[in-house]
């Protein structure tokens, strides 16, 4: 493959003795969607939080594009243009639907009061332009009649809509999933489903953690299977669900 957009390399993580991530290599192309599977603590969300850098690793290293980011805050790695939604969203409760879409916006130089004084009419045009594109996500993602709702009222999976259009405001090239149809009712997987195949075709790296797997098969030609922190298999989601390694890493986990 070409340069890789995002690559991990021997990535390890331990909290305390325990070796949540422990020593995990993973590269995903340009626009490739590839699921991330795994028994529960396999350390899937560990290694997202790797990638995207809210813990640091222990060793090994993350590239975005080629370049290293294993030191990088959380916001550079955004600016770089990767995004990623958590398995819980926590949205702003009293803020509107609309305003918590906003602070997934790149800092902007009204953010800045000097700037904000000496170019004031180049902050109303960038936030004119954010809010253009707040509302266009919302109404990507179906909420556009709730933009001035507080988030508290949303469902679970109105909340996981809400936090893909935050992410979405970065205009990332690439986006972590951490579980997007978990507590998601039928009807709106069906859309949470068709939207990760657009933002997919429009050029965009998925890597999604799902335990769903019709969803992960509907989805991902290459499914990489984690389990005790390591790859344990990788392929097509026919063969991985075949493979007696996989199937015995699941049944150990009771499943
Ligand atoms: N902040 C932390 N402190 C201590 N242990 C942690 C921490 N985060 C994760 N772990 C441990 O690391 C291991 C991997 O957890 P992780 O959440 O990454 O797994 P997962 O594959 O995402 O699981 P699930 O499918 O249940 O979400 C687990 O044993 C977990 O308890």
């Amino acid at each position: 493959m070409g340069q890789a957009i995002i690559e991990a390399d021997g990535l390890v993580r331990t909290f305390g003795g325990a070796r949540a991530v422990d020593g995990m290599s993973l590269a995903l192309a340009p626009g490739e969607m590839v699921g991330l599977i795994g028994p529960n603590g396999a350390g899937k969300t560990t290694l997202f939080n790797l990638l995207a850098g809210t813990v640091r690793a222990t060793a090994g290293t993350v590239r975005i594009a080629g370049t290293d980011v294993t030191r990088e805050a959380p916001e550079r790695r955004i600016a770089r243009g990767v995004g990623r939604t958590f398995q819980i969203p926590r949205p702003f409760a009293e803020m509107t639907v609309l305003e918590n879409v906003l602070t997934g916006a790149p800092s902007q130089s009204g953010e800045r009061p000097l700037a904000n004084f000496l170019r004031p009419g180049r902050v109303a045009a960038e936030e004119r332009a954010a809010l253009d594109r707040a509302r266009g996500l919302l109404d990507f993602v179906t909420l556009s009649r709730l933009e001035d709702e507080p988030a508290r009222v949303l469902s679970g999976g109105q909340r996981k809509l809400l936090e893909l259009a935050r992410v979405l405001m970065a205009d990332p090239k690439a986006i972590l999933l951490d579980e997007p149809a978990a507590g998601v009712n039928p009807t709106l997987l069906e859309l949470v489903i068709d939207r990760i195949r657009t933002l997919n075709a429009e050029g965009r790296t998925v890597l999604l953690i799902e335990h769903n797997m019709d969803m992960v098969a509907r989805l991902c030609s290459r499914v990489v299977v984690m389990a005790a922190g390591r790859r344990l298999a990788e392929g097509n989601p026919a063969d991985v669900a075949r493979d007696p390694a996989v199937i015995a890493a699941y049944l150990g986990d009771g499943a």
